[in-house]
């Protein structure tokens, strides 16, 4: 009988990767459904680039089972690899070659790749087509790779962004270019820093920490796993510990309310809080609630309360 999983893109379970006594990939369970555009996220060293390059054959795991568009990433065959996409964290080294040269040589690897001149316009390299790639400057370098990593127009497309290195357009472009490939119906796993990438981008996303998914699910789901259906914030309001009892909600150490010199409230029940907020105020003479605001907790609020909480624990 076919299931799902045997259309899974990728599908993980019990992913390892030791150095030692040292798990860097510790038991992770990762399913990718087809056509979406997944997001790795997670701090520096929780595991996400050991984690790409073993599912793209690049490092061989300690354990746990893989199966990526259908193959296990250990058999690494050549058919199996011009299916894949990788635009990988560290920027390609091409030698005396303009950029049309290399685009050129990537594409004879594949048979149906994209029309050069098409794809280096994609990357925005167009005015340096005839540069040598020595010349370009990191962001210009990046934008290379990520058309090396793209010209056989692949299934699979894994895209480990560094934390730096493309300038605010370049980001765009680079988005661009993942909504291009959706189109086309392929599937994406962007490892990425930027969170507000991954809320554009990505229909789901996974939080790692120490080499453990922490939550997986859409930003949505993402936002309950973490805990509340709501951030009120507050500033310059003595007593708010005092009137906030935690069936209401938590006080939590936010460090952007904490600029603010405020307090942040995580609570299903904002109404209520506010309520009371109104009470303590107007005991305090305050016709308004000073630096009120109720909004959904974005990404980043789920994200930190993640790894706080993952901190917390070890
Ligand atoms: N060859 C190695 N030997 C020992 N430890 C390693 C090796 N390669 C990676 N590690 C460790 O494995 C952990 C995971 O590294 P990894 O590069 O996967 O993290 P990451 O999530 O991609 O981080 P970043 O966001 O900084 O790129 C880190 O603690 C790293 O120091």
């Amino acid at each position: 009988m076919t299931t799902i999983t045997d259309h899974l893109p990728i599908d993980v379970q019990g992913l390892r990767k030791t150095y030692g006594d040292f798990a860097a990939v510790d038991h992770l369970d990762l399913q990718v459904r087809p056509g979406e555009v997944f997001a790795l996220l997670g701090p520096n060293g929780a595991g996400k680039t050991t984690t790409v390059d073993m599912l793209c054959g690049v490092q061989r795991r300690t354990g746990g089972t893989v199966s990526v568009l259908g193959e296990d990433p250990h058999h690494d065959s050549r058919q199996w690899r011009n299916r894949l996409g990788v635009v990988p964290q560290n920027t390609g080294d091409y030698l005396n070659l303009t950029v049309r040269e290399v685009v050129e040589m990537f594409a004879t690897f594949y048979s149906d790749p994209i029309p050069t001149d098409e794809l280096i316009s994609m990357v925005g390299l167009t005015a340096k087509a005839g540069a040598k790639t020595n010349a370009l400057s990191g962001g210009q370098k990046r934008r290379l790779d990520v058309a090396v990593g793209v010209v056989g127009k692949p299934e699979l497309i894994f895209l480990d962004a560094p934390p730096t290195g493309l300038d605010p357009q370049a980001r765009r472009e680079a988005w661009d270019l993942v909504d291009y490939f959706r189109e086309l119906g392929a599937t994406t796993v962007l490892t990425t820093h930027y969170l507000d990438e991954a809320e554009t981008l990505a229909d789901r996303a996974g939080v790692i920490a120490a080499g453990r998914m922490l939550a997986i699910g859409t930003i949505d789901e993402l936002g309950r796993t973490a805990g509340y259906s709501a951030n009120v914030t507050v500033t310059d309001l003595e007593g708010v510990a005092g009137v906030i009892p935690s069936d209401l909600g938590v006080l939590e150490p936010d460090a952007r309310a904490d600029r603010r010199g405020g307090v942040l409230i995580g609570t299903d029940q904002p109404t209520a809080v506010v309520e009371r907020l109104t009470r303590l105020a107007r005991e305090q003479g305050f016709g308004e609630i000073p630096g009120l605001t109720v909004s959904r907790p974005t990404l980043e609020d789920t994200y930190l309360r993640l790894i706080q909480r993952e901190d917390a624990q070890r």
